[in-house]
């Protein structure tokens, strides 16, 4: 991305420096003069693809987005060699938002398609000789696709690794059964190994023998199990000894049709039953390993990792958007917990995150999600909650906490209190737009003496 980011500031600043002034004049009176006009085009077309519609509502456009369109195309049609920075920058962000909302590329594509169309008979219309006209045409263009290569840059960039953590999480989930999936799997190897053993204890042709890597343990194996583990040296083991079960039955199959002969059929039967044996420990051994903290708990509290935050937003925010469900979030953080560390000690400190994360798992439905949000901050997603149900929850929380006691080194019951911030979602598809409401009631909470809960209030700013 750097390398990137380098190479498209000189492209876009030899643009600006071969571009004359009375362009670069024109432009920026194009842009003045049609901004606006261009943008509520734009939300027109825009809005009138059910696409669009799950990641906008009206009332955003109407009062964020068509505004920042309108700076969007001023600054862009307007830029001189020293705004190239912070335009980049600025592309960049709108990139990430996207990516963070999952707006679909063929929807920015479209866009950027009803922008170009527009614009280019405005130039046409416009005062000037033909030759300024194609060169004011050469130049806008060239910048607005300039900006949207960035963003779009950037938004690969951004989907790649969310698209990563949403497949991290599908694996969390996955493993949260893991029981039942070692069981499933540890029985499908075995039954491979049975057949195998009537089949040669019948004498049958050994042709009728399924290889392993095409059973059903081995194309699980191959499809899904490898990459459940993937990077654990154990994973590469299973993948040998597949491979190698699989050897030493073509071989056999080549050197005799049946098994006349007791002692080869012998052989070949403590081979198989070797290494499906050592297929079933390795397996076994994934499978228990591979606690969910590795995975996607956090190590200490065993609440959600936060970097399935986006993941778990994306699904719950399309939920609600959908379905016209409530969606909450509590911003909770330790009072005064750097006391508690540096007065008893780290330890004490980490007893006392166990004990409330224990508070907040117990005090919440299965369908909400608790994430350690940061050292000592927590962050609750609440599904279907209502503002007064959010509240009702945040105060249920804060009171028990306040009831957890820890010992100390010296032997002194410890308690602690928790402040809490609380939000509704808006309809905003961004959920960091979610947190930072939070964030704010937070932030109004500890002002306000601590140890207390406060909703999110757009009117009374912290
Ligand atoms: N024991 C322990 N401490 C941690 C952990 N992670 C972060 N911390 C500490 O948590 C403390 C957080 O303190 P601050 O956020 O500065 O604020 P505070 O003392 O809680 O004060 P207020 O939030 O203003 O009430 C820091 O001292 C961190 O070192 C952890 O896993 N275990």
């Amino acid at each position: 991305m750097q390398s990137y980011v380098a190479r498209v500031k000189e492209e876009w600043l030899g643009l600006i420096r071969e571009t004359e002034p009375h362009i670069h004049e024109m432009a920026r009176g194009l842009g003045e003069d049609n901004a606006r006009n261009l943008s509520e085009i734009f939300y027109t077309n825009i809005l009138t693809d059910p696409q669009a519609v799950d990641f906008l509502t009206n009332e955003q456009v109407e009062t964020h987005l068509k505004k920042s369109l309108v700076m969007w195309l001023k600054r862009v049609l307007s830029c001189s060699e020293n705004d190239v920075d912070e335009l980049i920058a600025i592309q960049q962000h709108v990139g990430e938002i996207h990516a963070r909302i999952g707006i679909p590329i063929q929807l920015v594509d479209m866009g950027a398609r009803i922008l170009k169309r527009n614009l280019i008979p405005l130039i046409i219309e416009r005062s000037g000789s033909d030759s300024d006209k194609i060169k004011l045409l050469s130049f806008s263009l060239s910048s607005i696709d300039l900006a949207l290569e960035i963003m779009a840059r950037t938004f690969t960039f951004g989907e790649s690794s969310s698209m990563k953590e949403d497949e991290n999480y599908r694996i969390f989930s996955l493993l949260e059964n893991a029981e039942e999936e070692k069981e499933r799997q540890l029985g499908s190897l075995l039954s491979w190994e049975m057949d195998v053993m009537y089949n040669v204890m019948l004498e049958a042709d050994l042709d009728s023998i399924q290889l392993i890597s095409r059973a059903d343990f081995g194309l699980w194996f191959n499809h899904k199990g490898r990459h459940y583990f993937s990077g654990i040296a154990e994973v590469g083991y299973i993948a040998k000894l597949i491979q190698e079960t699989d050897q030493i039955l073509l071989k056999t199959r080549e050197a005799s049709r049946t098994f006349r002969q007791k002692n080869l059929r012998n052989d070949f039967m403590l081979q198989i039953k070797n290494n499906t044996t050592q297929i079933a420990a390795l397996l076994r051994g994934l499978f228990d390993d591979v606690s969910k903290h590795e995975v996607g708990m956090d190590v200490l509290t065993k609440l959600l990792n936060r970097r399935f935050l986006a993941a778990i937003f994306k699904r719950e925010i399309t939920h609600a958007n959908r379905s016209g469900t409530n969606l909450s979030v509590l911003l909770i953080d330790v009072d005064k917990f750097k006391e508690i560390n540096d007065g008893h000690g780290h330890a004490t400190g980490d007893d006392i995150l166990r004990k409330i994360s224990q508070v907040f798992y117990d005090n919440v439905r299965s369908s909400d999600y608790v994430f350690r949000y940061g050292g000592d901050e927590f962050l609750i997603v609440l599904t279907e909650a209502t503002p007064a149900e959010t509240m009702h929850i945040a105060e249920r929380i804060r009171a028990k906490a306040t009831k957890q006691a820890v010992t100390t080194p010296d032997g002194k019951q410890l308690t602690t209190t928790l402040s809490i911030g609380a939000a509704m979602f808006q309809g905003h598809p961004d959920y960091e737009r979610l947190v930072q409401a939070a964030d704010e009631a937070l932030y109004i909470a500890k002002r306000n003496g601590r140890n207390r809960a406060e909703m999110y209030n757009p009117n009374n700013k912290a």
